[in-house]
């Protein structure tokens, strides 16, 4: 039975994925990630031709090949680290991170305690959706977790105190490729919820975009 419904965001290979936990007196017991639900799961608003196919291993005989919005995870594709990241205050600022090609990395970010508001921003070369941006909010009560295909960068805003993240990164951390763009980048105009809080050296010292940028060629 799936753990994890996933759904279609405005921007194409982004993706919301829901937790469904199993609650009982005890508690409860969630998944956080699967690799067939995630490559294969049924999505919502996805024409029947571009969803997987639930339970069928992509590439598997009648499936053909991998395809719809979760194809960047068929294998040789797998999960390279896994971190974890702790804000302890409310308003904090966190990216926008991204890894140059050939190091560009696919993301599940979920969060397990707090509430953040998340940002993915379209880096991709040619994308129609080319420096668009779309925030969830993610929080250990809504259970909900965003999967980030390559080509995006990745920020947040704490909304609360004590929030904390888990990634799961597609590609092991490259600090030669590490990239990252200025939280409050006027073009961009990202609407974060709260007044800015704390930002790292890093992240406040990040150039604004040039009317070159061209973004990432995957
Ligand atoms: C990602 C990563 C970082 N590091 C080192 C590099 C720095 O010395 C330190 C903190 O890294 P950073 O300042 O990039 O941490 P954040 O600003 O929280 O960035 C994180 O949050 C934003 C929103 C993201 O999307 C990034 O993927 C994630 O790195 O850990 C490692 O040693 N391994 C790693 O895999």
């Amino acid at each position: 039975m799936s753990r994890l419904r996933l759904s279609t965001l405005p921007l194409a290979g982004l993706l919301r994925v829901q937790r469904q936990p199993l609650v009982d007196e005890r508690g409860a017991f969630a998944r956080l990630f699967c690799a067939q639900e995630l490559r294969d799961g049924m999505l919502d608003g996805m024409p029947d031709g571009a969803a997987g196919v639930a339970g069928a291993a992509p590439g598997a005989a009648g499936n053909g090949p991998p395809h719809g919005p979760t194809a960047w995870l068929a294998p040789p594709a797998q999960i390279a680290q896994i971190n974890h990241s702790h804000t302890a205050l409310r308003g904090t600022l966190r990216g926008l991170h991204y890894q140059r090609p050939p190091h560009a990395e696919g993301k599940l970010v979920s969060c397990l305690r707090g509430a953040v508001w998340d940002v993915a921003l379209d880096l991709r070369q040619g994308s129609p959706t080319f420096l668009h941006w779309h925030a969830e909010c993610l929080s250990a009560d809504n259970g909900c977790a965003l999967l980030i295909p390559p080509g995006f960068a990745h920020g947040f805003q704490a909304l609360t105190d004590d929030a904390e993240l888990l990634y799961c990164h597609w590609c092991a951390h490259a600090p030669a490729a590490q990239a990252g763009l200025h939280p409050l980048e006027p073009r961009l105009a990202i609407g974060w919820p709260l007044p800015a809080g704390r930002i790292s050296p890093r992240d406040a010292g990040q150039a604004w975009l040039t009317p070159d940028f061209q973004g990432l060629c995957l």
